[in-house]
């Protein structure tokens, strides 16, 4: 699909040097969530994402996460609502994650770190034709971000876990279908932040409305640990380095306001 065919990414490191000089450089992401600094809007919507799991494609290792890609190119799977003006097509969704479940998330809620996060994205199909145009856009793209814990297993992510083995190394890529990203959403979508931010990965372009949810998910100690199975290298390298930490480092929250969805 357009959203993520030629993800960007080259070999990431677990902490990839960041590039001296960022485009703005004033809206990046992630940032921790300073919940008493944020601002209830009684104006926000309730969040309304509408995904047609056929519309699933598969699933790769593009050498930063593992992310598992949907067709496109019609509005079958779209997100509107909460803080969109514009209704937004999904395009993938991937993780985030530490070499221990003491970290791992990109954002943090009052400097609370989670092992793992989970970033739904979609691009405003709205106002343009193609992914690779809106991520060049300051309304180009809606990520919903959702929290992972350790806890109980997640029945609906065992599907995902059971396909990691088959793209292990970077640039496999496996056949995914059917798969309904609504199943890893926490069960309250309605209780959220949301504050304009940018990609955490390159482009970095400063893209992104972003919707992090208040209500975390829970999965299990082994499903996570199948995640750091993953590698960073490709099956050629000779040295394999483990798919850990792939997450960037915080950024200035330069006066944004961080609006919530719930008082
Ligand atoms: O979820 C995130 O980390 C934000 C994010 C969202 C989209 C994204 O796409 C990278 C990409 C950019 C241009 C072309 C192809 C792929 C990269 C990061
Ligand atoms: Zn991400």
């Amino acid at each position: 699909t357009a959203c993520s065919s030629k993800y960007v990414l080259s070999h990431m490191h677990p902490m990839w040097q960041e590039p001296l000089a960022i485009p703005g450089g004033d809206r990046q992401s992630p940032i921790d969530i300073v919940v008493r600094k944020s601002l209830f809007d009684p104006h926000l919507k309730p969040l309304v994402p509408a995904y047609d799991p056929q519309t699933c494609q598969q699933i790769w290792n593009n050498g930063y996460s593992f992310l598992v890609e949907y067709d496109d190119t019609t509005d079958k799977s779209t997100l509107k609502g909460g803080p969109l003006e514009d209704q937004f097509r999904l395009c993938q969704f991937h993780f985030h994650w530490g070499e221990s479940n003491a970290w791992g998330s990109e954002h943090t809620v009052d400097r609370k770190l989670f092992p793992a996060e989970l970033h739904i994205v979609h691009w405003n199909a709205e106002k343009y034709d193609l992914f690779e145009e809106a991520v060049m856009e300051e309304n180009g793209l809606a990520v919903i971000g959702v929290f992972l814990k350790i806890g109980k297993r997640h029945e609906g992510l065992q599907k995902l876990v059971d396909a990691l083995p088959a793209v292990r190394h970077k640039d496999s890529m496996v056949d995914f279908e059917r798969f309904n990203p609504a199943c890893l959403l926490p069960s309250n979508i309605n209780d959220y932040w949301t504050y304009h931010g940018s990609l955490t990965t390159p482009p970095l372009t400063e893209a992104v409305t972003w919707i992090v949810m208040k209500q975390h998910i829970e999965v299990s100690h082994d499903q996570l640990a199948v995640f750091r199975s993953l590698l960073f290298t490709s099956a050629e390298e000779e040295v394999q380095k483990g798919m850990v930490n792939n997450f960037r480092v915080q950024q200035p929250l330069r006066g944004r306001p961080i609006r919530s969805s719930f008082s």
